[in-house]
């Protein structure tokens, strides 16, 4: 059991990261843990929501457990811009993008170095990462390769989003969809049924029920709308269950999700849902509600959790963002990490 804090990252200064982060320490429900970012930045989002809470700058991540309640502790990053606080709320703006990155890359180091017992993730902005040149598309690939050494391998992930009623695991992510269809490859899908087992086996499922989505309308239709479910899906699927992993499909993917959903009156009949592109096994998840749902990276040598939701642009700074989702992933983040 491991007594170092989670540490929060800030997230894009110009979204919604900052307040909900505000929000989720009134609400005491991220005691014990320590933002990694901009102090000036998150003094700003506490005044803007009008909570009597300071933010206490710390020296290093052991400091946090000696902040009181109602005090927002934070490590300084290194490497922010110096002008980061003219990036305007609700913009894209690369000194928001290259800040956001300078924290996921400081977090790794510091999950690595003992420092940090995972790292919760407030939401970036895809394209201010890539304005401030960050060659990574999201906090996915990027956590993938800062958790291995320059000469290792790095470890194969994937992203799953998950709230009371569903878990979803995905074969690809983020590139456009004619990519992700070139994507879906026999090992990629039976990579990502390995990884979804055993994340599930250490989340406490002892015998996983993985429903497997197919790529085409109605799983291909018996190969009238598309032959990638014979050709690579099933036999991915009867590999990783000659492997021991319980997997079914491919099933047409837009009714599995409501045949794996666990709600009262319907128990569920799979444990989680392998999607094949990013909307499949989204839209479902996020459908429910931002209010939930969480993004955890499994595969990572350490623990990783997210809100389900963006940087909400269009509402950043006016109080109105829900910080639930982030509490729920301050949540599952400790029960992963204990
Ligand atoms: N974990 C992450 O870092 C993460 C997750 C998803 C999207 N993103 C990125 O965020 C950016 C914006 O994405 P988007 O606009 O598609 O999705 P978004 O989730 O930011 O916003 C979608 C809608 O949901 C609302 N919303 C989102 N979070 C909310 C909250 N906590 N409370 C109340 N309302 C909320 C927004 O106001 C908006 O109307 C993109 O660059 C995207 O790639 C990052
Ligand atoms: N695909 C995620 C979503 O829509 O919720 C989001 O872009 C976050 O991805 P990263 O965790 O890789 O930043």
């Amino acid at each position: 059991m491991s007594t170092a804090p989670l540490v929060i990252t800030m997230g894009d200064a110009c979204g919604i990261g900052p307040e909900i982060i505000a929000k989720a320490f009134a609400a005491g429900e991220a005691q014990g843990a320590f933002v990694l970012g901009d102090t000036a930045v998150m003094r700003r989002a506490v005044a803007q929501l009008g909570q009597s809470m300071a933010v206490a700058t710390i020296e290093q991540p052991g400091d946090a457990a000696a902040c009181p309640p109602r005090c927002v502790p934070l490590l300084q990053a290194r490497g922010l811009p110096s002008d980061l606080q003219g990036a305007g709320i609700g913009r894209v703006d690369a000194r928001a993008g290259a800040a956001a990155a300078a924290c996921i890359e400081q977090a790794v180091a510091l999950v690595r170095a003992g420092q940090a017992r995972g790292i919760v993730t407030a939401p970036i902005h895809k394209e201010a990462l890539s304005a401030a040149g960050v060659g990574f598309p999201g906090h996915t690939e990027m956590l993938q390769a800062l958790a291995a050494d320059p000469d290792e391998a790095m470890p194969p992930v994937r992203m799953m989003l998950a709230n009371e009623e569903l878990r979803t695991v995905l074969v690809t992510i983020h590139m456009s969809l004619r990519k992700a269809i070139d994507a879906v490859t026999f090992d990629a899908v039976l990579e990502t049924l390995r990884i979804t087992d055993r994340a599930m086996r250490r989340f406490g499922i002892a015998a996983p029920r993985v429903a497997v989505a197919g790529l085409n309308p109605h799983a291909g239709e018996g190969g009238l709308f598309g032959d990638e479910e014979q050709q690579i899906i099933a036999p991915a699927i009867a590999a990783a269950r000659a492997e021991g992993i319980d997997a079914t499909g491919p099933f047409a993917p837009d009714t599995v999700f409501m045949r794996a959903r666990h709600a009262p009156g319907h128990p569920g009949e799979f444990d989680v849902v392998v999607a094949m592109t990013h909307d499949h096994g989204l839209i479902p998840v996020k459908y429910l509600g931002v209010e939930q749902g969480v993004n955890v990276t499994l595969g990572l040598p350490f623990v990783r959790t997210s809100p389900d939701h963006g940087t909400a642009f269009d509402i950043a700074g006016t109080g109105r963002a829900d910080a639930s989702s982030l509490i729920a992933a301050l949540r599952m983040a400790r029960r992963l990490s204990p």
